[in-house]
């Protein structure tokens, strides 16, 4: 019980306050100043002028669209055609991700009915009814059948005939496409400061995107992209690749709109040189009646896939984070007292005398008040 009130009365009469001493002393003193100079360079340089720490910020809201321009021309088994933008850019209506086909395999006039591919078989039994085959485009009809000469193999129902995509043209067909020209319209908004802007500024149309002559152009060469991305335009277009075009806003809306100006980001992912599996390819198909059938133009593509994205940031003056980045600033002050003094009662020859000098316990009102009266008290080094 009596410990109990000891406790008590210590932890309700007690008081403690932070004692101040003047420590003249060269090299603690240059430390000081030198810590209080490197906040002070941290503070003003890095959090004030580089962070920008007296600005309040706001994320962009946009929206992309993109037009390709551009013909190429194929003359695949005598059959001479033209491709325009309707037939090689996927899909259509020019939205931030989208392919462009470089190369492809065509397999024309297919229709359901039961054809054969390369494999061997024995009888019957070596077609199990109904299966479907990996990578094929039908199913097993459970026949043996005789497909050439005396070899023989598993009977299929479906999209005959199959496709076949094991040999991939190589020059691409659509080489063309590295002249092809991409016209990127990129709208965007800050919502909280109601700025508005785009990247289509009044331009040269005959104008081509080069990062230090022309970086205000919108529209970009393929081959220019793809070099950009770090891949071979000749070898990326065999099996196709991805890349993303980020377009980066970042803006100090202390300065006139007019100074905030995108900057484009070119990242190549998927190319030939990228990952374990390179390339990129989809199918898709053409259908049509002919004779009261129906039949289809089967089209494996390989193309260069692209996404946009945007990313941005603005800035503006805000004397709220301007007076929290102050305070926080004359906060980090604190370490060069901190510091100085580890130094000062830990590793000085005379730390003794210093902490005598920096702790004093007051046992009694009469002393604590003697203190006060006694007002700094000062250590000199001799
Ligand atoms: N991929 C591109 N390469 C070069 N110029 C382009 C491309 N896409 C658009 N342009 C040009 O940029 C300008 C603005 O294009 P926009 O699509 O707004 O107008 P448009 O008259 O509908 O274009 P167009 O009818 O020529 O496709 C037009 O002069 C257009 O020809």
């Amino acid at each position: 019980m009596g410990r109990l009130s000891d406790c008590f009365s210590e932890f309700m009469f007690e008081y403690d306050t932070p004692r101040m001493v003047l420590v003249r002393h060269k090299k603690v003193g240059i430390v000081y100043r030198l810590i209080q100079l490197g906040v002070l360079a941290y503070i003003i340089g890095w959090v004030f002028m580089y962070e920008k720490g007296y600005q309040s910020v706001d994320s962009v809201v946009s929206t992309v669209s993109v037009k390709m321009k551009g013909i190429a021309y194929t003359n695949e088994k005598n059959n001479s055609r033209i491709w325009d933008v309707a037939d090689y850019v996927f899909p259509h209506q020019g939205v931030g991700s989208f392919v462009v086909m470089t190369n492809y395999i065509e397999t024309a006039g297919q229709k359901q009915g039961n054809c054969t591919k390369d494999g061997v078989c024995k009888s019957d039994s070596d077609c199990e009814k109904g299966k479907s085959m990996e990578g094929e485009n039908g199913i097993l009809t459970g026949k043996c059948v005789e497909y050439k000469d005396t070899l023989k193999t598993c009977e299929i129902f479906g999209w005959c005939p199959l496709e076949d995509d094991y040999h991939i043209p190589d020059p691409p067909l659509l080489m063309a496409a590295e002249n092809f020209t991409m016209f990127i319209k990129n709208a965007i908004t800050f919502p909280r400061y109601g700025v508005s802007r785009s990247n289509v500024v009044p331009f040269n149309k005959s104008c081509i995107y080069h990062k230090d002559t022309d970086p205000l152009c919108p529209i970009f060469r393929l081959g220019d992209l793809v070099t950009m991305a770090g891949f071979d335009f000749r070898k990326i277009a065999v099996k196709g690749g991805m890349i993303v075009i980020g377009i980066i806003w970042d803006c100090d809306l202390d300065w006139s709109a007019s100074h905030c100006n995108p900057t484009f980001n070119i990242h190549g992912l998927y190319g030939v040189d990228s990952l374990s599996t390179p390339g990129y390819n989809f199918r898709f198909a053409k259908y049509f009646v002919e004779d009261r059938t129906e039949k289809r133009t089967l089209m494996k593509v390989f193309g260069i896939r692209f996404d946009i994205i945007v990313l941005g940031m603005a800035g503006k003056f805000d004397i709220i984070p301007t007076m929290t980045t102050i305070g926080s600033g004359v906060g980090i002050f604190g370490v060069a007292t901190v510091l100085c003094d580890l130094l000062l009662l830990h590793f000085m020859q005379r730390r003794n005398v210093y902490k005598s000098l920096k702790f004093k316990s007051a046992e009694d009102e009469g002393e604590a008040q003697m203190i006060t009266v006694g007002g700094r008290e000062k250590a000199t080094r001799e």
